[in-house]
């Protein structure tokens, strides 16, 4: 059923209070935000993962602000009835807080998204703060935080130890406090999303967080079989590898049997103008 009516920031927030959970796909495009938004998919992630499955690059590090503005304004324009929220990326709220808040100010207005991403720790605490005061609806981002894969040490599991999911619920609290409107778990056990559930009153939206999450999301293409490697949260929703090939290699086949292009595909020029064509003035 595609989606009747626009999803919005009151609905998430509805999900939370009466229980209806929130399914959030990752969307690149504008095309593929069209097909989402007919399949009745309420909530779309213009994620920063479009490093990897986009541009092909091994972490989520080198996609540039410019690039992220582009496709979330994209998305949106393909699915405007969906909750859209796109990811800061590395780097563009670092530094001065004047130059984050102007980063993320630039996504916000410029990409039309609902909600801007961004990956925290408790000293992000008075950036969030200035954000909430300045309009912007942010989720923060919790758990496993691939733009931090250099400190983190590689993409693990996080608060699997009693300290570490004491932290991150600590940081999910200070996160409310400084005004974020809702909270994204990576990759940690179930114990931590259902303390954070249990002690803040935002959405949380889960990427391999357990079922206790409001919502849950994961990169598409790991779950229509798009891409290689998949972490184990991805759910097998299907195969676009194979039908996409096919389409392909009959291309293929039809170019080199000279079945394409035939009459049909060509234009026609006028049999008055076919007998005039080429003769000298
Ligand atoms: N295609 C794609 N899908 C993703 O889900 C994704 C990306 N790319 N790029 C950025 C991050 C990386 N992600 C990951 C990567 C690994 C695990 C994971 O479960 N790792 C295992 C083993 C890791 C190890 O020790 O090497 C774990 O048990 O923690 C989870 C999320 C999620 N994100
Ligand atoms: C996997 C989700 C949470 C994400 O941040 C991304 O796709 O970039
Ligand atoms: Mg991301």
């Amino acid at each position: 059923m595609p989606l009747s009516s626009k999803f919005t920031l009151a609905n998430l927030r509805a999900a939370r209070t009466e229980g209806t959970k929130v399914p959030m796909l990752t969307c690149y495009d504008y095309t593929t935000a069209r097909l989402m938004q007919q399949a009745g998919v309420p909530a779309l992630l213009v994620g920063d993962s479009a490093a990897n499955v986009i541009l092909g690059h091994p972490t989520t590090l080198p996609v540039p602000l410019s690039f992220m503005i582009e496709i979330a304004a994209a998305v949106r324009r393909g699915a405007p009835a969906a909750f859209v929220v796109a990811d800061m990326p590395f780097g563009s709220y670092a530094g001065s807080l004047g130059t984050a808040v102007r980063h993320v100010c630039q996504m916000a207005s410029r990409s039309g998204c609902d909600a801007v991403k961004l990956e925290v720790t408790v000293g992000h605490s008075k950036l969030v703060r200035s954000l909430a005061d300045a309009g912007v609806a942010v989720m923060a981002h919790l758990g496993l935080r691939p733009q931090s894969v250099a400190t983190l040490g590689g993409y693990k599991a996080q608060g699997r130890t009693a300290r570490q999911a004491d932290e991150i619920v600590a940081t999910a609290r200070a996160m409310e406090q400084a005004g974020a409107v809702a909270i994204l778990l990576e990759a940690v056990p179930n114990e931590v999303s259902a303390a954070i559930v249990e002690q803040t009153s935002l959405p949380v939206i889960g990427c391999g967080a357990g079922p206790s999450c409001h919502g849950f999301v994961f990169v598409t293409h790991d779950a229509v079989g798009l891409t290689d490697h998949t972490p184990r949260f991805a759910p097998k929703l299907g195969d676009l590898a194979t039908p996409a090939i096919e389409c392909y290699r009959r291309y293929v086949q039809q170019v080199s049997e000279g079945r394409y292009p035939s009459a049909e595909h060509g234009y026609e020029m006028p049999a008055a103008e076919r007998a005039e064509f080429g003769k000298p003035f």
